[in-house]
């Protein structure tokens, strides 16, 4: 099958999280022609801030940081955004990501002020380009990854969140999809995700009626995968849940991660060549070797 590369080989190969094992062809594409111009007028809208903790446990923590916008991505927000992701791409010992917003809420989407800055169409497909490649580059990491959603999750914060393998929400905190009351519709990846998550018929509520979606709406129908309470800290006990997930030697859990990415990714008879690359890294290797001499029994 042909795909239409709309960005330089360059990127396609160095956003490769699977790291050679994903077949060339199937890759996503990203990164515009011009996406130096676009990146150039992002520059022009700075404030806020995106932050990388990656601790020695192989769990990350990126903070959305922007709290007088209820942290809305502006423009430099975008652009560390993804030099944040290359960071992780390059973490060789990590396992697990948390991504969670600062000061008690999410992320209210793209910042309105910048939105009304570059409102032309060429310049907001070429935002959305830039934001799909750095989304897509995200869900890729051969990391287990959640969403800690307090407060709202807004816009293009929704989005975000279906960027993760798993979305956490505190009671009280609300996944919203406003594009609509906005006159637009996702454009960071976020309609394509969320169907893959709670399927067409919730996806075309969820996008046609904005509709708030609290906690416990959201575990229905399998867009949370729990509830934090506030009690104990959430980010805590979201760092707990992940290591339930995370936990073990970083090789066997990015494997896992790469296998059920390219399941959900490729077609099958492409995603079985895949799986057996990706099984070839850890048999034989030290942790299988140690699981064999222990005799494991799993009772
Ligand atoms: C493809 C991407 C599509 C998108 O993401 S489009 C953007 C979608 N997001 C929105 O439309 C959010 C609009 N904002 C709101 O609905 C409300 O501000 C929100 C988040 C529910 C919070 O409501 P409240 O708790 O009542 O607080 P508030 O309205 O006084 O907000 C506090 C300050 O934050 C600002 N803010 C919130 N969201 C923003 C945004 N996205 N861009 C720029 N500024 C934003 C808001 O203007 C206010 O600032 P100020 O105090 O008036 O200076």
């Amino acid at each position: 099958m042909a795909l239409r590369c709309v960005g330089p080989r360059r990127s396609l190969l160095s956003h490769n999280a699977l790291g050679g094992l994903w077949p060339r062809a199937k890759a996503v594409c990203s990164g515009a022609a011009g996406s130096e111009e676009i990146e150039k007028k992002l520059l022009a809208f700075p404030g806020g801030s995106v932050d990388l903790v990656k601790k020695e446990c192989g769990i990350a923590v990126l903070t959305i940081s922007n709290p007088e916008r209820m942290n809305a991505f502006s423009g430099t927000m975008m652009l560390q955004l993804q030099e944040q992701v290359t960071q992780l791409e390059g973490w060789r010992e990590g396992k697990g990501l948390v991504v969670r917003g600062a000061a008690g809420t999410f992320c209210s989407g793209s910042d309105l002020n910048a939105v009304r800055a570059i409102s032309n169409p060429e310049d907001g497909v070429k935002m959305c380009k830039f934001m799909q490649d750095t989304l897509t580059r995200l869900l890729r990491l051969p990391l287990i990854s959640v969403a800690l959603v307090e407060g709202r999750a807004l816009g293009g914060g929704a989005e975000l969140t279906t960027a993760c393998d798993f979305r956490l929400m505190t009671p009280g905190s609300e996944i919203q999809f406003v594009h609509k009351h906005m006159g637009l519709v996702p454009g960071w990846g976020g309609a394509a995700r969320l169907v893959r998550i709670v399927g067409s018929q919730n996806a075309l509520k969820l996008l046609s009626a904005a509709q708030k979606v609290n906690s416990s709406y959201a575990e229905q129908i399998g867009l949370s995968d729990g509830v934090v309470s506030p009690e104990g800290g959430t980010l805590v006990q979201t760092e707990r849940w992940l290591s339930s997930f995370a936990g073990g030697p970083a090789p066997v859990v990015r494997a896992v991660k790469k296998v059920v990415l390219s399941g959900r990714e490729l077609p099958l008879s492409d995603a079985l060549v895949a799986e057996r690359d990706i099984f070839g890294t850890v048999w034989g290797a030290p942790t299988n070797l140690e699981a064999l001499a222990r005799k494991s029994k799993h009772k």
